[in-house]
């Protein structure tokens, strides 16, 4: 929920109150009910039906009405109060550019369906990814107890127990962020990136791609490819760390063929917010109770070929002890 007021501060530049927070968690609850259960690919094959009382139908419905809200919210009220000079969040930045392009009479690129599709792209991109990262280090740090000792004894040495973790921490942390890498190598929740398009021929190995096709990339494949990893299906977060227990650098060949994020200028833009996020919210959590599986039962596998498939996989409901350290 706190990640939800983060990016209502980012959209906005002003702190969510009770019934903004109601409208963006809507709208994520919305988009998710679609995209499971198949409903987009339902509405591909059979468009027609999203005018029928029937569910794929209502799904589609709620999901138009809740982004309608969104873009009332953070669109037209924004557009109708945006004073030029003070900018309070990214919504205003992206109308300066607007009214700049109009004032110098160019041609205007940047329209007002563009500014609605951003702010579109930065919360379906953001909430569903990061709360569903969360959801799988929590998942595997239940079976790999080791995993949450190791970060634990991470915090104990470089934070203490007396304040709490904070980003200045991170360098120091190389263990922490190795386990927040493996997670998102291993679980791979978003296993194919945004199709791009060739702008011109391209020649890659003998292939070539011609001018103007979709490419796809399919980065589940890339993380699981035993010529990279070698034991691509064992959750093995020292696989990021050197014989010194350093973070491998980012330029290493490990590290390059990690694609969590995408590559290049169409690369995901909130890729430092969701790693920051991440680290803070696993670290302030690990630092206060002990994670383990629950008490009745084995729990869900965490292998994530057996996770719900989706543009976004995730781990079927599970159930989990955090269990507060007597510190
Ligand atoms: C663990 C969390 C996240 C993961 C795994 C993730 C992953 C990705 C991937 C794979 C892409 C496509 C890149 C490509 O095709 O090369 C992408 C694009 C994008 N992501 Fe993320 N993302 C995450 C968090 C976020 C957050 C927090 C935001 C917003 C604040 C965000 C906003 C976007 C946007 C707007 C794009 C489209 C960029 C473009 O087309 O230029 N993502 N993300």
């Amino acid at each position: 929920m706190n990640f939800v007021i983060l990016m209502h501060i980012q959209l906005s530049g002003s702190v969510a109150d009770e019934k903004d927070v109601e409208i963006i968690w809507e709208y994520h609850k919305a988009i998710w009910a679609f995209f499971v259960d198949k409903t987009d690919m339902m509405l591909w094959t059979f468009p027609f039906l999203r005018f029928l009382p029937v569910e794929v139908g209502r799904k589609y419905r709620r999901m138009v009405q809740a982004k309608e809200e969104v873009l009332k919210r953070f669109f037209q009220s924004n557009k109708d109060t945006y004073e030029a000079g003070r900018e309070r969040g990214l919504v205003d930045f992206l109308l300066k550019i607007q009214s700049e392009e109009r004032n110098d009479g160019e041609i205007q690129c940047l329209t007002d369906a563009q500014i609605k599709a951003m702010i579109q792209d930065v919360m379906a991109g953001g909430i569903g990814s990061v709360v569903n990262s969360i959801l799988n280090i929590l998942l595997l740090l239940v079976h790999h107890h080791d995993c949450v000792e190791g970060i634990y004894q991470e915090i104990v040495n470089v934070v203490g127990l007396d304040r709490y973790t904070s980003l200045q921490d991170r360098p120091a942390m190389p263990y922490t962020e190795a386990a927040i890498l493996e997670t998102l190598r291993y679980i791979t929740h978003i296993p194919i990136a945004a199709f791009h398009c060739a702008r011109e021929d391209i020649e890659i190995e003998g292939y070539t791609i011609p001018k103007e096709a979709t490419v796809i990339i399919n980065i589940w494949t890339i993380h699981h490819d035993a010529a990279i990893w070698g034991d691509p299906w064992v959750f093995r977060p020292k696989r990021f760390l050197d014989d010194n227990g350093a973070l491998l650098p980012p330029e290493h060949a490990l590290r390059q063929s990690l694609l969590t994020f995408g590559a290049g200028p169409r690369s995901c833009v909130g890729e430092d917010l969701a790693r920051a996020r991440i680290f803070l919210y696993l670290t302030s959590l690990v630092q206060k109770f002990d994670l383990l599986p629950p008490e009745e039962g084995t729990g869900i596998s965490d292998d994530p070929r057996t996770f719900l498939p989706g543009p976004i996989l995730r781990p079927p409901v599970y159930n989990m002890r955090a269990v507060a350290r007597e510190n």
